[in-house]
């Protein structure tokens, strides 16, 4: 089986084909997520919360992502490996550039950065220098203390409009994929017909290109809160891998996130 690039992304959105990502921090979950088709693993600066047991994602290390970057990319034969930049390690350009070269040679095939018009500069300097980047738009996590919680954002048309633009020009900067979280619906749609470049959705509807989750909500095992948006896949199908191909299926289908996993 071929390697899934940027390339084959852009494809899928072409032909309209919905596909599944998830993130990982270790080979083996990596491993079976990629065997049972999974076409994106992103090692998650979520891990500061699942992994780690904080309260946010900020305490995460440029080190503690490279270490399971490491890990995940031991397990992967098809899917396309992203590993987010940590809080603060993206600040400016320069340091953008240092961190992700660490995070690269530690096997990732792209790197994750939050922001918007602040960040258009990095992403181009990133990318004219060999560096794929993702974007990240709504509610980034690494900015939850201004937010004020984990909140939907883009509600009021000002923010909403914002957004888009924001989309916009980090496509024009160079961007090949974003992701946008915890957005209504009406928006995540809008942006993905409005970009060239796959739109991954996480509590964004079923409108984007793609979808991606938490392996812990999947797998129903995150302790606290679990986002509404997400959905405990093993509940139904008693089994691992079985819980994965049935959040690929209901993501093909059209079926997940239906109107209990979305903002409107
Ligand atoms: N287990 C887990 N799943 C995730 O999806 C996730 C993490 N951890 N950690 C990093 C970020 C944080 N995320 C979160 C966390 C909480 C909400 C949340 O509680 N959202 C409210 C919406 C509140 C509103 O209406 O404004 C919800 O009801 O889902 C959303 C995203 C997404 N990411
Ligand atoms: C929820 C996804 C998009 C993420 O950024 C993470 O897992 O850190
Ligand atoms: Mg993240």
């Amino acid at each position: 089986m071929s390697k899934i690039t940027s390339s084959t992304l852009l494809k899928f959105k072409q032909e309209g084909k919905k596909f599944t990502a998830l993130t990982a921090y270790d080979a083996s979950f990596a491993s079976a997520f990629d065997s049972e088709g999974i076409d994106v693993l992103l090692v998650g600066d979520s891990m500061g919360m699942v992994l780690q047991g904080h309260d946010d994602t900020l305490p995460v290390t440029v080190e503690d992502i490279a270490y399971h970057t490491r890990c995940v990319r031991r397990g992967i034969e098809r899917s396309l490996l992203i590993a987010d930049m940590p809080f603060m390690s993206y600040a400016t350009s320069e340091q953008a550039m240092t961190n992700a070269t660490v995070l690269m040679q530690a096997g990732a095939n792209m790197v994750k950065l939050e922001g918007g018009h602040w960040l258009l500069e990095t992403i181009s300097k990133l990318t004219e220098r060999g560096i794929p980047v993702c974007a990240h738009l709504g509610l980034t996590p690494q900015s939850v203390h201004v937010f004020g919680g984990f909140k939907v954002q883009g509600r009021d048309s000002d923010n909403a409009q914002r957004i888009l633009d924001e989309a916009k020009a980090i496509e024009a900067a160079g961007a090949q994929l974003l992701v946008v979280e915890c957005i209504p619906a009406p928006l995540a749609k809008t942006i993905s017909e409005a970009l060239t470049i796959p739109v991954i959705g996480i509590g964004a509807g079923a409108d984007t290109d793609g979808q991606i989750l938490v392996m812990h909500d999947v797998l129903g095992i995150s302790s606290g809160y679990i986002p509404r948006f997400s959905k405990n896949y093993l509940k139904q199908t008693g089994e691992i891998r079985e819980a994965i191909r049935a959040y690929i299926d209901e993501v093909a289908q059209g079926i997940f996130p239906g109107s209990d996993h979305t903002f409107n």
